[in-house]
């Protein structure tokens, strides 16, 4: 593992780290906080899927997670969005595209299946390292995320219902198969077979039979992207008729940005710390 930097944060640890990773054949780059508590004994860890065009850096800058993460004792993984490096193919004038937009999925499709492995590298690989490297207890998971991180944590969830103990996400792509920004990024990842898209989209895996008990999720009321991209509504819809819970808070004024995320930061944190104790 490299340490690309270690700083001292509301008497925990930020830090930034690379290791080569066979999933995405190459490097990667993630961002971890541990708290204080995690001196005495291993914490419970917290799992944040960031979005379209960002790298671990996005959240760790203007997330605003350390000072609730150490009063709570939570350790918070925050990993890149796709593979990186000069031999992975990308797409340069399309944002919903290859690197930053790896929808974390593991691609079928050339010539992306050869790095885009995200599903695999965030559920298998990354975690086993963590496990190797810091003082987790990896009994008590959860995992979270915004937009297309939001849609990554919500499917992750609701395929590992035995691993994660809680969800929640800041205005996730709730529908990715029918939502106008991922259908040509599912298209090329994938392939045409809609059937194959369905292991990945949140509300066709309930609609599947697919189960977790409670989703907390938050919802700026002006974001740019919620009626063509988001759509809450369409989970709170699929749930219907199912014992899955769902926490759906409508905020006025707020956008899709990080001081939407960063307002209710907090409440996330408590959210999932009441389900780690
Ligand atoms: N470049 C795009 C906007 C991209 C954008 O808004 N990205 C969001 C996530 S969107 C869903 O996955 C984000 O988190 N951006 C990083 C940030 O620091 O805000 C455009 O130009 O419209």
């Amino acid at each position: 593992m490299k340490v690309l930097s270690q700083n001292t944060a509301f008497g925990g640890m930020q830090g930034v780290f690379a290791h080569d990773s066979e999933a995405c054949g190459g490097e990667m780059t993630f961002a971890v906080y541990v708290p204080p508590q995690a001196i005495a004994e291993p914490c419970p860890v917290v799992w944040y899927l960031s979005g379209l065009t960002c790298t671990h850096a996005n959240v760790m800058e203007k997330g605003e997670y350390r000072r609730m993460a150490s009063e709570l004792g939570l350790i918070i993984v925050c990993p890149d969005t796709s593979p990186r490096g000069k031999d992975v193919p990308d797409e340069l004038t399309n944002w919903q595209m290859g690197k930053g937009a790896g929808f974390y999925l593991d691609a079928t499709q050339m010539p992306w299946s050869d790095h885009y492995q995200m599903h695999t590298y965030i559920t298998e690989e990354l975690p086993a390292f963590i496990a190797q490297h810091f003082r987790v207890d990896m009994s008590r998971q959860g995992i979270f995320g915004h937009s297309m991180g939001g849609h990554g944590a919500m499917t992750i969830a609701l395929k590992h219902p035995d691993r994660f103990r809680s969800c929640s996400a800041f205005a996730p792509i709730v529908e990715p198969s029918t939502a106008d920004w991922s259908i040509g990024a599912f298209e090329k990842y994938l392939g045409e077979d809609k059937a194959a898209w369905r292991q990945y989209d949140a509300c066709a895996l309930v609609k599947d039979g697919a189960r977790f008990p409670e989703f907390l999720i938050d919802q700026g009321k002006t974001d740019n992207f919620l009626d063509g991209g988001l759509r809450p509504w369409l989970f709170e819809e699929a749930i219907k008729g199912t014992d899955i819970g769902l926490t759906l808070r409508l905020h006025e004024r707020y956008d899709h940005s990080y001081y939407f995320i960063s307002t209710f930061m907090d409440d996330h944190l408590k959210w999932h710390a009441e389900r780690l104790a």
